[in-house]
């Protein structure tokens, strides 16, 4: 697909739909250059990495806009090809005609994700780099585009790239291995074999691990706020919202349907769930309410269950707390400020909604919960299924190379193995991807972009 369209010069408004103090038209390709020079009717040359201030006239020579415009000569460029940026007023009737003059001019209008496509088959970028672009982009928390960010300036590549150069070298070693196995030179024991195997497989276990907070970060969470009637769950879901967002009356049932809130903890974006509180009751809409809390409760990634200090844990909340078991959830022992604590087999976290005491502290703990053993600071991180993916078929493959030696298989046949190992890395970096698969990844990104 690259090589019949990268000849194309491509055309796109890539600021956003819609008004604007100024937007950008950019062209990318060899005729990007000659078509500007023409839209603009300049009489000299542009100039590389130099802003230009030129007039935008129609057909007639009547003036539509004035823009500031910029030559990036190729390859140094982001698509790697010649590219132009056209800056005008950002009116999107002004922008789409300037797209249009362009096209009259001999481009074409680029399809999404095309520049940044362009960039990848110029290999400018390999695919970590690139789903990173899309994933900054529509990044909702700092946190999230901090990790976009490492991962477009090749954190992941640089992870992964000591592990195919041993592979490669493994390959080579074993390769050579067979080439003289008739003169019975044994090239490499197998202990060292599996030394190096292993060598390349921890890295990339750990790698793999980084999957559970990267997809967390990328995708965010589901909280739900559970527990009896009165505990304080729509308090405490709004100090935690920082907003009144959910009724906070004394009467217990007073929440009757699941209240959402979107929010951010420790820059992963969560959404909170407030719900009705889990009692036996009479009353049909309150029954309503907590079907719904039980949905909830299925549904989340994690589960903050509120206990009210001034009761004790009741049998019922032990068993419900006990079905927690095995998924993240904490005990939070709500109202503070009335009772003291209790003793429990359990750890509790103590808050008060009220007065803000151990809000901190809990959303530490949240955040623990949600990273796990994953070092927040931790660079290179895999956030999507594709990525994990890729490293699982490396990984598994070298497991079976691994166990292949201690069933004493001959040397080549771990080749196939070691080869699909090197496969799923190269996966990772698209070195390897089919086209459809480049195609639906790239389709994914914003026109423009
Ligand atoms: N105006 C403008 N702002 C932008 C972009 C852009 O293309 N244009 N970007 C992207 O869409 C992002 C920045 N990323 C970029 C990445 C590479 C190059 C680039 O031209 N690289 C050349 C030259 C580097 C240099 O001069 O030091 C190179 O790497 O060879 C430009 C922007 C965000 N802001
Ligand atoms: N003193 C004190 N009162 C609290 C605290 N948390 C909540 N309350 C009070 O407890 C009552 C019930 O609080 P809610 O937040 O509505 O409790 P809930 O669990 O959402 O109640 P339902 O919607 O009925 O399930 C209100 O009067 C709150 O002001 C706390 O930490 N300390
Ligand atoms: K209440």
């Amino acid at each position: 697909m690259a090589e019949t369209t990268t000849q194309d010069t491509i055309v796109a408004v890539s600021t956003p739909p819609g008004r604007g103090g100024i937007g950008i038209v950019r062209l990318s390709g060899p005729e990007a250059r000659g078509i500007t020079e023409k839209l603009l009717a300049l009489e000299t040359a542009l100039e590389p990495r130099r802003a230009r201030f030129a007039h935008l006239n129609d057909e007639t020579g009547q003036r539509i806009d004035d823009a500031v415009v910029t030559f990036f000569a190729a390859p140094n460029s982001y698509t790697g090809e010649d590219v132009i940026e056209i800056a005008a007023h950002g009116s999107p009737v002004v922008l789409e005609w300037i797209v249009r003059r362009a096209c009259t001019l001999g481009a074409r209008p680029a399809h999404a994700g095309e520049f940044t496509e362009r960039a990848f088959f110029r290999g400018r970028i390999d695919l970590t780099q690139a789903e990173a672009v899309r994933d900054l982009i529509d990044a909702q928390t700092i946190e999230q585009a901090r990790v976009a960010a490492e991962q477009v300036g090749g954190s992941l590549a640089k992870r992964i790239r000591p592990c195919k150069e041993d592979l490669v070298a493994l390959i080579a070693l074993l390769e050579a291995g067979i080439d003289f196995a008739e003169d019975d030179i044994d090239v490499a024991p197998s202990a060292q074999i599996e030394a190096r195997l292993q060598a390349v497989l921890s890295p990339l276990e750990d790698l793999l691990a980084t999957f559970a907070y990267g997809r967390i970060l990328r995708e965010g969470v589901r909280i739900a706020v559970i527990g009896r009637p009165n505990a304080g769950k729509s308090s405490l879901f709004n100090a935690l919202a920082e907003r009144e967002r959910a009724i906070v009356t004394p009467i217990a049932g007073t929440t009757r349907d699941v209240v959402t809130e979107r929010v951010s903890i420790g820059g992963i974006p969560v959404e909170l769930m407030d719900t009705a509180g889990l009692r036996e009751s009479e009353d049909f809409v309150e029954q309503l309410g907590i079907a719904r809390s039980r949905e909830a409760l299925a549904e989340a990634d994690l589960v903050l269950f509120i206990v009210d200090l001034q009761h004790g844990i009741s049998e019922e909340e032990r068993e419900t707390i006990a079905s927690l078991e095995g998924r993240p959830h904490l005990v939070v022992a709500n109202k503070i400020d009335l009772a003291p604590l209790l003793a429990s087999d359990f750890a509790l976290i103590p808050t008060s909604a009220n007065t803000g005491e151990g809000l901190d502290r809990l959303r530490e703990a949240l955040l623990q919960q949600l990273r796990g053993s994953q070092n927040a600071s931790a660079s290179g991180l895999l956030t999507n299924l594709r990525q994990r993916d890729a490293v699982a078929r490396a990984v598994e493959a070298l497991h079976r190379a691994i166990e292949a030696i201690h069933a004493s298989i001959p040397h080549e046949m771990l080749l196939l193995d070691i080869y699909e190992a090197l496969r799923g890395l190269d996966e990772l970096t698209g070195s390897t991807t089919a086209d459809e698969i480049l195609g639906v990844i790239f389709s994914t990104f914003c026109i423009g972009k």
